[in-house]
């Protein structure tokens, strides 16, 4: 079990919030911390890792404590058990692919992990190439390896691939995932795509201003009270166009776009950018083979 217990004072756009958060992980899940810009996810990441003090907290992951201010424990960053990726790639351009997987060994560490993630990762092609010589995709695969050379405790994945595209992001979370399920990891996701969400987490956190407000499964989380279509997605708004006395969103949902007629009192409310459900209840949806 894992258990965070954090207090922090940020300084936000608006002046002082209080970081004030108190969660369990389950060993073996992925979890997501969903929730606005600016609301504290990265400062808990930080804090998770030793790179930001808490003024206060205890964290405990399996049995060790890495943070106990009470007691005055405090676990330096290189102590503690974590992998860590963030949207930037951060890889050591000198290196090759293989270079930087070895740099990332502990002293005296089995160097047989590293020919385990290339496998796994398949990153048998690419291991002698510089990063310069890769795609953002091909980038962020090795910064997971990475990040996975000295079996971390807590993988953390700081919207890792929200610099991707639709389709390289969707085969990322397969390596995600496949990843997360051969090492029995404990993860915490940070993303802002309930799509990516509901697709890799087993647990979603909803945290505004520095408080988590709700957490469960995401497909409960997400679904909106007053839907109970037959079917439904998540999407976010790209476009929103009045004509004549009605108006046409277009919402995407992964890497398609979809279309729905919406009256000037539903759009009130509705901005681009924003992420919605699109459902419906009113007839079967019909599925064809392709
Ligand atoms: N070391 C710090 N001391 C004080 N305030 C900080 C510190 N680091 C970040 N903040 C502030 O805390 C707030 C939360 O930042 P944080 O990066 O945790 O948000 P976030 O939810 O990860 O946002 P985003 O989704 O944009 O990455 C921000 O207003 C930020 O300016």
């Amino acid at each position: 079990m894992i258990h965070i217990a954090v207090q922090k004072k940020l300084t936000a756009v608006e002046g002082e919030m209080l970081l004030d958060v108190d969660f369990t992980l389950e060993e073996g899940k992925l979890t997501t911390l969903y929730g606005e810009s600016g609301a504290g996810k990265t400062s808990i990441f930080r804090i998770i890792s030793g790179l930001l003090k808490a003024d206060k907290g205890l964290i405990t992951i399996k049995q060790k404590t890495w943070l106990d201010t009470e007691q005055k424990i405090y676990l330096k960053p290189q102590q503690r058990k974590v992998g860590l990726v963030f949207q930037e790639y951060a890889l050591f351009p000198n290196m090759t692919v293989k270079e930087n997987l070895f740099f990332a060994l502990e002293k005296g560490q089995d160097k047989k992990i590293v020919d385990e993630l290339i496998a796994i990762i398949e990153l048998g092609n690419l291991q002698n190439r510089k990063p310069q010589h890769l795609s953002g995709g091909q980038k962020q695969r090795v910064a997971l390896a990475r990040a996975m050379v000295r079996k971390p405790d807590i993988l953390l994945l700081d919207e890792p691939l929200s610099a991707l595209d639709p389709k390289m992001r969707a085969k990322l979370q397969d390596y995600i995932l496949e990843v997360h399920r051969q090492f029995k990891l404990t993860t915490l996701l940070i993303s802002h795509d309930i799509g990516e969400v509901v697709k890799m987490s087993d647990c979603v956190m909803i945290i505004e201003n520095g408080m988590i407000t709700k957490q469960g499964n995401p497909i409960d989380i997400f679904t909106n009270q007053r839907v109970s279509g037959k079917f439904q997605f998540s999407g976010e708004i790209v476009q929103i166009q009045k004509e004549d006395v009605i108006y046409i969103v277009t919402i995407i949902i992964d890497a398609n776009f979809v279309k729905v007629i919406a009256q000037e009192d539903e759009i009130k409310d509705l901005n681009i950018g924003d992420k919605v459900i699109v459902a419906s209840k009113a007839f079967n949806p019909i599925l064809y083979k392709i």
